[in-house]
């Protein structure tokens, strides 16, 4: 099959036939973006001169005035995701005094809202997740009614390129003027801008980085996490919006390349894992040792427990994995505040706001010098780390 172009010359003879053949090209062209896109593997953060003499002078507190619900949010900018094995009320409660946020995953019933809300009327940091489910806009309504302090509400699907969830923000929107509304998930600037135009504040950013994700294997469908934060967070910082930079955080130095590129705040499931205030199923190995149980959201193991398998139409995208049990959730919160800090201090920033315009990135082939491999005795139980590809710590990932 031949294009228009090569058919219109058709009967000039000689040289321009020969031109006319040389010429011919296929009616189908191959769309490939050829600029390189990059991920936490990919790159380091380039030194710079700094006038910083203590990483204790770094601030990492942020304070959004977002777009369209005009709240601020004041916070570390740390998210729990909304997985129902750390987006526990647990782990908000836990980390409330360091300021890190906790994303409420959307299983909790209303019984259980009015219950933690009672018990904890000074635990803030929470969102209220919901889908677009049957029944998720009502029991979120019902929540946010009977919950007067819960102020944001995260939308959260997988595939926020769907028309039917861009309506579900804007409805969210117009019942929920005052409410900051976090929506996605999304890797380009065309739906950032569109998610916040309908009425979301902060863009949730990534499809396919996460420790227990297996979108892209399933589907092909996906984006390099650093460069789908930059090309969000510019798309949402133009119209005065925020991104959240959401999977793949694998230690803290991925999550100061994720503020670096531009996040305004980073979402982290994996590292959360295998903590004392993460929920899932505890086991010991045969050599004594604790695990926990940890799965995607789009799992079986997740399906099979909130809506009783796996529907025919479908597939599961996302793994189950056995992790370490490693002690309280602060102590995760503190070491990426640590890391963070001494990433500010690397180059010039007094706070994290800072990072983006401090941040040159250099495209890198290694990351780690893994001489002793990448076990630390000291970090018995922490996340492998180092941006190359590592999940929650040395986990072994059987069932799915
Ligand atoms: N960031 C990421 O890369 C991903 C994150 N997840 C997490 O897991 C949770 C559960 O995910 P999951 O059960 O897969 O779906 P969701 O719960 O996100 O599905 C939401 C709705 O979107 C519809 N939908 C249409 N196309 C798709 C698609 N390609 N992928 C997913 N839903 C689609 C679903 O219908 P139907 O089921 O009938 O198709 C459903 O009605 C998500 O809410 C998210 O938190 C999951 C996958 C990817
Ligand atoms: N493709 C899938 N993505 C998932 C699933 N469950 C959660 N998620 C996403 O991962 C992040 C957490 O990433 P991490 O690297 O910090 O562990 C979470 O916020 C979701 O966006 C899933 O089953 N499939
Ligand atoms: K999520």
């Amino acid at each position: 099959m031949f294009n228009a172009r090569c058919a219109r010359v058709v009967g000039l003879g000689g040289a321009a036939s020969a031109w006319m053949i040389m010429s011919r090209r296929p009616a189908f062209s191959l769309r490939v973006e050829d600029d390189v896109k990059l991920d936490f593997k990919d790159v380091l953060i380039r030194p710079k001169r700094s006038t910083l003499r203590s990483r204790s002078e770094v601030s990492l507190e942020r304070a959004l005035v977002t777009r369209n619900s005009q709240r601020e949010v004041r916070c570390v900018p740390i998210v729990v995701s909304n997985m129902d094995t750390v987006g526990t009320f647990e782990m908000a409660c836990a980390l409330a005094p360091s300021g890190a946020l906790v994303a409420i995953h959307k299983h909790y019933n209303l019984d259980e809202w009015r219950e933690f809300s009672r018990l904890h009327p000074d635990v803030r940091n929470v969102m209220v997740s919901a889908g677009t489910g049957a029944g998720d806009l009502a029991k979120l309504d019902s929540i946010l009614a009977a919950c007067p302090t819960v102020t944001t509400i995260c939308l959260d699907v997988a595939n926020g390129y769907s028309e039917f969830f861009v309506e579900v923000v804007s409805a969210v929107r117009e019942k929920w003027p005052r409410h900051v509304i976090v929506a996605g998930n999304v890797v380009t600037n065309e739906m950032t801008e569109e998610l916040i135009l309908k009425g979301a504040d902060i863009v949730k950013v990534g499809i396919g980085p996460g420790s227990v994700c297996t979108t892209r294997k399933q589907t092909g469908v996906g984006y390099p996490q650093v460069s789908a934060v930059v090309e969000c967070a510019d798309a949402a910082h133009g119209l005065g919006g925020h991104v959240i930079a959401d999977g793949g955080i694998t230690c803290p130095g991925d999550a100061a390349k994720a503020f670096g590129a531009g996040a305004d705040l980073v979402m982290c499931g994996g590292m959360f894992s295998g903590t004392d205030e993460s929920a899932g199923e505890e086991r010991a190995r045969p050599d004594g040792s604790r695990v926990k149980l940890f799965y995607g959201m789009s799992s079986s193991t997740a399906m099979k427990k909130h809506v009783g398998g796996v529907a025919e139409y479908r597939s599961s995208e996302g793994k189950t994995v056995e992790v370490p049990c490693k002690g309280p959730a602060a102590d995760v919160v503190q070491d990426l505040l640590g890391g963070l800090r001494s990433a500010c201090t690397y180059v010039g920033a007094r706070s994290i706001k800072e990072m983006p315009k401090r941040t040159t990135f250099v495209r890198v082939s290694q990351q780690l010098n893994t001489f002793f491999g990448t076990h630390d005795l000291s970090k018995q139980h922490q996340a492998g780390g180092g941006g190359a590809a590592a999940g929650p710590a040395p986990a072994k990932g059987p069932a799915s």
